[in-house]
């Protein structure tokens, strides 16, 4: 079966002009992801993990190599896509976990959350019932689902981010430290959900400060080295 995403001698260099200097993040790296599978990104601090994730989602632009991804509408290059194909993955098929909540200002937790499934065209209260299931299952207060999250605590935005980012299925998700600031129950509510889009066949790929944490879900792992790293082993 041909895997969802093929990372063939993927590369991405920063150039810091004002330095005159290029700082290379990852160099010529190749990997497969399949449907339902999950893959752990391991390595130091700088060993461009975010760096990868973000070049995947296409918020870098790689500087070499090539990231097949076999969407429903059959395989598209993510390095070279039309933003407007990109925009289109993912409204609908790749989703991007983090742990930090782009909070707006007078938009109710509730409506953050309800957003995506809107976009996708489902009726408002159906929308805003299933945003507070997740809200719930996150451990999100009933008397915050109507209040503005940009006043919240760094883990009741993280817990909104969370539904907003799983209240639909994708196909792929990319996911940042999604358990960093966490409480025990949100981390197991997360986890239990992760498991339920793993055996839908949700591929995931994903760093976390707690690896443990997601023991249960990991199939493999890709180790990143720092530049400095890379140099020594030659
Ligand atoms: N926008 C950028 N411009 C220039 N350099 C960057 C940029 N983003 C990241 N870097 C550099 O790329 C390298 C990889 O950073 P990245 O954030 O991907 O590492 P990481 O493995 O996720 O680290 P951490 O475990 O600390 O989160 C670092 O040396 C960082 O300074």
């Amino acid at each position: 079966m041909t895997p969802l995403l093929t990372v063939d001698a993927l590369s991405k260099t920063f150039r810091m002009h004002h330095l005159g200097q290029a700082l290379p993040a990852f160099e010529r790296l190749s990997f497969t992801l399949s449907r339902g599978e999950f893959l752990l990104l391991s390595g130091p601090n700088g060993a461009g993990k975010s760096t990868l994730l973000r070049t995947l989602y296409r918020s870098y632009l790689p500087t070499g190599g090539r990231l097949i991804y076999d969407s429903e509408q059959g395989p598209i290059d993510l390095a070279t896509a039309a933003d407007v194909d990109i925009a289109h993955l993912r409204r609908a098929e790749i989703g991007f976990v983090t742990q930090f909540l782009i909070a707006r200002p007078r938009v109710a937790a509730e409506e953050i959350v309800a957003e995506p499934l809107r976009l996708a065209g489902t009726p408002r209260e159906t929308a805003l019932d299933a945003a507070r299931h997740w809200l719930a299952t996150f451990g999100v207060k009933p008397d915050l689902w109507r209040a503005y999250p940009t006043t919240f605590s760094g883990g009741e935005q993280q817990k909104v981010n969370l539904a907003r980012a799983l209240i639909r299925p994708r196909r792929l998700l990319l996911l940042d430290e999604p358990t960093a600031s966490l409480d025990a129950g949100a981390r197991a509510a997360l986890v239990q959900r992760l498991t339920e889009l793993k055996d839908q066949g949700v591929a995931m790929i994903g760093v976390f400060h707690h690896p443990g944490d997601v023991a249960s879900l990991i199939d493999r792992e890709i180790p990143l080295k720092t530049k400095e790293m890379a140099d020594v082993a030659e």
